[in-house]
């Protein structure tokens, strides 16, 4: 049976419980629940604290997890990104109050309030910047307007938590991160459950983004026409019964779709029709 560690609160659980769900596991029922097996998946999983889904992961005792890159490299664990899955996408940066820090070297002295200390405390070893750096378990806007720090280094998606804060991002970002999944460094890559697993999640990351695109062109305009939808392999061509046409089928990227099918009109393509894909396995 394989094992799986997933995020039970924060911005990664629900998201992470939508994909396992849309990939065909069944999912807990309420949120205290900690562990459930799925038996006809041959699949066990426990609900973690996201920060600690690498360490259980590093130790061998679960087979692969479902967390945030950031946090799996301030973990420092012996685990390795192994799928990012494209939500909970972020970056990681230095804030403090405007015109305060310019750049890195303005950070030399200074102490930098963050949850993240291990991406933080290697970041300014790696530019040899001699700061301080002191924990805190979250919200770390505040620490500034409380004299904590000078700077903060945080997650930053919008920035609005840093505008209600009435701070600026100093610095180029120091990562970007997203929900991944890892294994323990060196694990077996053949691991034949391990690899399902990953082309079911593959399959919902396709799913969500492409289309099936269907249309019916003149045999003289579809070398054209396969130029705009060259599908992922090739198009599927079947002859219509009017003589001197063909349907032509093939996947698109949903957020070029609109586009497409106003280049297919152009060249006199009709019924044009797109679908939404529930699955896939490439
Ligand atoms: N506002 C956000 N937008 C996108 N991703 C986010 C956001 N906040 C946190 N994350 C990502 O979620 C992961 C952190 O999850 P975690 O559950 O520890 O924190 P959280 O979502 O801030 O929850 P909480 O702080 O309420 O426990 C990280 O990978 C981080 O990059
Ligand atoms: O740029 P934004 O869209 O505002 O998102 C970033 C904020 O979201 C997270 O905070 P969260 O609400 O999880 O609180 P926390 O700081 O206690 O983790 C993160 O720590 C930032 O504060
Ligand atoms: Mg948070």
């Amino acid at each position: 049976m394989l094992r799986i560690a997933v995020p039970n609160k924060g911005s990664l659980s629900g998201p992470a419980a939508e994909m396992l769900h849309e990939a065909g596991y069944q999912q807990r029922r309420e949120s205290k629940e900690l562990r459930i097996v799925d038996p006809t998946n041959e699949v066990e999983f426990f609900y973690l604290r996201p920060r600690d889904i690498a360490i259980y992961v590093a130790s061998g005792q679960l087979d692969i997890g479902l967390t945030g890159r950031d946090l799996l490299i301030d973990s420092g664990a012996e685990a390795e990104e192994i799928l990012a899955l494209g939500f909970a996408r972020s970056t990681f940066r230095y804030a403090a109050k405007p015109g305060t820090i310019s750049g890195l070297a303005d950070l030399a002295g200074k102490t930098v309030a963050t949850s993240y200390e291990g991406i933080v405390a290697a970041h300014l070893a790696d530019h040899g910047i001699d700061a301080s750096v002191v924990h805190l378990d979250g919200a770390v806007e505040t620490a500034i307007q409380l004299g904590v720090a000078q700077v903060i280094a945080d997650v930053v998606e919008t920035g609005t938590s840093l505008r209600n804060a009435g701070l600026e991002v100093a610095g180029e970002p120091i990562m970007k991160s997203e929900a991944v999944v890892i294994r323990r460094t060196g694990a077996d890559a053949d691991d034949p459950k391990v690899q399902q697993f990953l082309r079911r999640l593959q399959g919902v990351l396709v799913a969500r983004t492409y289309v099936m695109m269907d249309y019916d062109c003149r045999v003289e305009q579809l070398e054209k026409a396969v130029a705009l939808t060259p599908g992922l392999e090739s198009p599927t061509v079947s002859p219509l019964h009017n003589e001197g046409w063909v349907a032509v089928r093939a996947m698109v990227p949903a957020k070029e779709a609109q586009r497409i099918m106003d280049d297919l009109y152009d060249i006199g393509a009709r019924a044009i029709l797109t679908t939404a894909i529930h699955a896939c396995r490439l």
